[in-house]
């Protein structure tokens, strides 16, 4: 055998070497081609978005570093930042271009479009947990699923819903009954009973067939708010690749697993009642909550119409009276099982997607807000004085439930609910990605495709010009002189346009009941002000330190206690 043969061995490194040393040749210039092709297509991008203001930032990182932080110090930065630039701001985290919107008449070319309607990619932290529904969806999917649930919310599915909105009210009341005289957290009683009024409306079952409490939802809902606010402030946990190595994505996993257990008992206990011929609600209510009124009430009020821009003629799908008769229309769930039923609307994967998204916005939302609502009962007292008064006035001494007709009368709690949810919107920010420029009208910039577009609706409700004072609580500004004069998109709080909150109806006329239930029963105490909130913005507002009031019972609960 000749010896100049070369082994495989020794023939290995140097074919290795050389298939190494082509692969760097090829690489080097396959990369310099792939930034130049990612410069160029970035250029029209890097124009527009050079002509509008912003901070300065560091190359590659852009103003990523201002990102940081926890989260009150993120919301503290970002709305100081607010005040150094105009109406239209831009930063940049790494490649990525955000663009702040405030000036009313810009937020309308966005939110009133059927064009701009994609959500910004920071949602898809969100698939895990609420898959395609119709938060994240887009397109022809999320038109055919929003035909199909928004008349689930009209007023005369909510209309049917009284009874149960006042028995869980009263459950409230009693449960808090042992924090008279100390100074709590009453957002964890409004999470409980938001999650189990959904339960028990939209979706039809009563919580008594549920083995988890309303809270451990919510609670775990409450923790995976917070991983996802840290995979949107924290960078380097965006990419899957990354985030799947971290603790983070085990919680993660645990948390997805105690929310989707109760989605799917709910659907599971739904359709065990369609296949015995049981359609609506199961869920039971005592006699003494029973309001045996469910007939129509001519007048309009927020509740009804509460489309803002009803008086400049401006309506959404919420507003639509078509022509189906009261007798088709069906709550929530009871619809989503029907159509199922033929399978062509909506299979039972999407069915979960939705149940897990309107469990989720129906109640993180409202817990917010009927917190908030309560911390600004507590802290001015003057005010609560004249809500008080008007409950009164409506339900004297009676311990009767609230009717439709009551809640059309409570006209300043309403003003104090919107004056709540002006100056701490539970959803502060709205983001979109853009498909194609848009030309803005408050000045001469345009939006470049491809960039996310932020509606800070924490800010825009904030605005001198439009809200004189507005850092002051003034239930005023939602009389009806006062709102007839305002621009349309300069109280968003459930944004507006086609996307806007299916449930925004749902949500006013629940907190209506559940917060004069709690008025009629108690006065609320703050110790804290204002100015001492630690405001937290992950997804939901909140306030870190935690809704802290004090209970003190009222005439006849305090006689009866
Ligand atoms: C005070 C209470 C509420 C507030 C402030 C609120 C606010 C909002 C906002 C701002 C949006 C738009 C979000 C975005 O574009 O990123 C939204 C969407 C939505 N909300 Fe609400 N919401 C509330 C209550 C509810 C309730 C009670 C439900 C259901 C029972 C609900 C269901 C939804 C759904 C399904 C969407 C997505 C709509 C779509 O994209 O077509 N919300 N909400």
């Amino acid at each position: 055998m000749s010896t100049t043969t070369a082994s495989p061995d020794l023939a290995a490194p140097s074919a290795l070497l050389s298939a190494s040393s082509v692969f760097y040749f090829l690489l080097i210039p396959a990369a310099i081609l792939w930034y130049a092709y990612w410069k160029i297509s970035r250029s029209h991008m890097l124009e527009l978005a050079n002509k509008i203001p912003g901070p300065p930032g560091l190359p590659i990182l852009g103003n990523a570093l201002q990102l940081l932080g926890s989260s009150p110090q993120i919301f503290k930065r970002v709305y100081e930042l607010s005040y150094d630039y105009g109406n239209t701001v831009k930063m940049w985290a790494g490649p990525k271009l955000i663009i702040f919107l405030i000036d009313p008449s810009d937020v309308e070319i966005i939110l009133s479009s059927h064009v701009h309607i994609d959500k910004a990619s920071e949602y898809r932290f969100f698939k895990p947990w609420l898959g395609d529904g119709l938060l994240i969806s887009t397109g022809q999917k999320w038109r055919a699923h929003r035909k199909l649930i928004a008349p689930t919310f009209h007023l005369n599915v909510l209309k049917s819903f009284i009874d149960l909105f006042n028995a869980n009210s009263r459950e409230v009341v009693q449960k808090l009954k042992k924090e008279v005289g100390k100074e709590f957290d009453c957002h964890d009683y409004m999470s409980e009973a938001t999650v189990e009024i959904l339960l028990e409306t939209a979706m039809g079952v009563s919580k008594k067939t549920q083995d988890q409490s309303g809270y451990d939802y919510a609670k775990a809902v409450m923790d995976m708010c917070d991983i996802l606010h840290l995979r949107h402030t924290k960078i380097w946990l965006r990419p899957d690749i990354i985030f799947n190595f971290t603790k983070y994505a085990k919680v993660q996993e645990g948390l997805i697993n105690v929310i989707h257990s109760l989605t799917r008992k709910v659907i599971k206990r739904k359709r065990a009642d369609f296949e015995k011929g049981i359609r609506g609600s199961t869920a039971e209510v005592p006699e003494e909550a029973k309001t045996n009124s469910v007939g129509s009430v001519a007048s309009k009020t927020v509740v009804e119409g509460l489309s803002y821009g009803q008086s400049v003629g401006l309506t959404d799908d919420l507003d639509v009276d078509d022509d189906i008769g009261e007798k088709k229309r069906m709550a929530f769930l009871d619809l989503m099982i029907e159509a199922s039923q033929n399978g062509v609307v909506i299979n039972d994967e999407e069915i979960k997607e939705q149940v897990d998204t309107i469990m989720f916005e129906g109640h993180d939302t409202t817990a917010a807000g009927s917190s908030f609502f309560l911390s600004m009962m507590g802290i001015h007292q003057d005010i609560q004085d004249k809500v008080i008064q008007e409950i009164d006035e409506i339900f004297g001494d009676s311990d009767r439930p609230a009717t439709f007709a009551d809640t059309l009368e409570m006209k300043y709690l309403e003003r104090c609910m919107m004056e709540t949810l002006r100056m701490y919107p539970p959803v502060p920010i709205i983001a979109r990605q853009l498909r194609q420029d848009v030309k803005l009208v408050s000045g001469d910039y345009t939006l470049p495709a491809g960039a996310t577009i932020v509606i800070g609706t924490f800010k825009i409700h904030r605005l001198p010009d439009i809200y004189p004072n507005p850092d002051k609580f003034d239930p005023d500004n939602f009389l009806p002189e006062r709102t007839a004069n305002r621009h349309y998109y300069s109280f968003i709080p459930f944004s507006a346009g086609p996307r806007s909150c299916v449930g925004r109806k749902y949500a006013m006329l629940k907190l209506k009941i559940l917060l004069s239930t709690i008025l009629r029963n108690y006065r609320v105490r703050s110790d804290i002000q204002e100015k001492d909130f630690q405001l937290q913005a992950d997804i939901i507002l909140k306030r870190a330190e935690g809704f802290k009031i004090k209970l003190e019972p009222r005439k006849r609960l305090a006689a009866a206690m």
